[in-house]
């Protein structure tokens, strides 16, 4: 009987965990001074341009940063001069629903799709207040690519918690062979995080200190 209880009771505390895990890296972040992002994020944009994949990646998924987000753009602009093809996620439901037909299963709920953008000026605001391509933009998805994560919080085994809608998992779980490189700040690395069945990995981690590769 006692053993029943033991689960929900095991779950709940580990949701609470992640709760109070989010609500500390959010406040952590928003304290950070607009310079302190921009210098770091110059150096995390040096180092993704530096690193041994990029030269031959012919198709990156970025993002398109929000509050206090490492600011992955200038290494952006840089893959689209230099030929590559960029692309920038969609999570509107409208947009989606018109694109890619009626949602059919619980996992569509919170679908997630990436779109081709030529220039980075291109976009408007959608969900959450993320700025996501424009109405001139096409869905891509499913090729290889490299996938740069945003999220609240990492830690060293390539764990992630981003803001909980569950998105960069869903998407993952559809593509696993993508390759999966995380972008944060320092300061967004735990030792190590609890995770939920369904939480996949990164690959490698970036930030404007080092490369963690998992
Ligand atoms: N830049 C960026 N784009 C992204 C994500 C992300 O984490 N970062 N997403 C990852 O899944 C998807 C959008 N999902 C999101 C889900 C929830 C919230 C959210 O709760 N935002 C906070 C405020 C954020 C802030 O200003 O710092 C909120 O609305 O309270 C944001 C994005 C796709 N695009
Ligand atoms: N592949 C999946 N299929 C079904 N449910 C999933 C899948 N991946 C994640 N979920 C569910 O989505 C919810 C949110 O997941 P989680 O807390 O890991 O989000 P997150 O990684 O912080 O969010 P995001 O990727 O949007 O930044 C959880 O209840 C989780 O079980």
């Amino acid at each position: 009987m006692e053993k029943r209880q033991d689960f929900p009771d095991a779950a709940l505390t580990q949701e609470k965990a992640r709760q109070q895990i989010r609500a500390r890296h959010k406040a952590w972040r928003m304290e950070l001074p607009q310079e302190e992002v921009q210098e770091k994020s110059r150096k995390i944009c040096e180092r993704l341009a530096a690193s041994d994949w990029y030269h031959n990646s012919a198709v990156i998924y970025g993002y398109y940063p929000l509050g206090a987000e490492a600011d992955c753009l200038p290494f952006l602009a840089q893959a689209l001069s230099d030929g590559k093809t960029v692309a920038l996620p969609v999570t509107s439901k409208e947009r989606l629903q018109r694109d890619c037909g009626q949602v059919k299963r619980m996992q569509d709920t919170h679908r997630m799709e990436f779109y081709r953008i030529r220039e980075l000026s291109r976009v408007r605001e959608g969900a959450f207040h993320v700025m996501e391509p424009d109405e001139s933009c096409k869905r891509i998805g499913g090729e290889d690519a490299v996938v740069l994560v945003p999220g609240l919080v990492f830690d060293r085994k390539g764990n992630r918690y981003g803001y909980g809608g569950g998105y960069y998992d869903r998407y993952f779980a559809r593509f696993p062979k993508l390759s999966r490189m995380a972008v944060a700040f320092e300061g967004q690395i735990e030792e190590q995080l609890a995770v939920l069945p369904t939480d996949v990995r990164m690959h490698r981690i970036y930030t404007e200190e080092r490369e963690y590769r998992i």
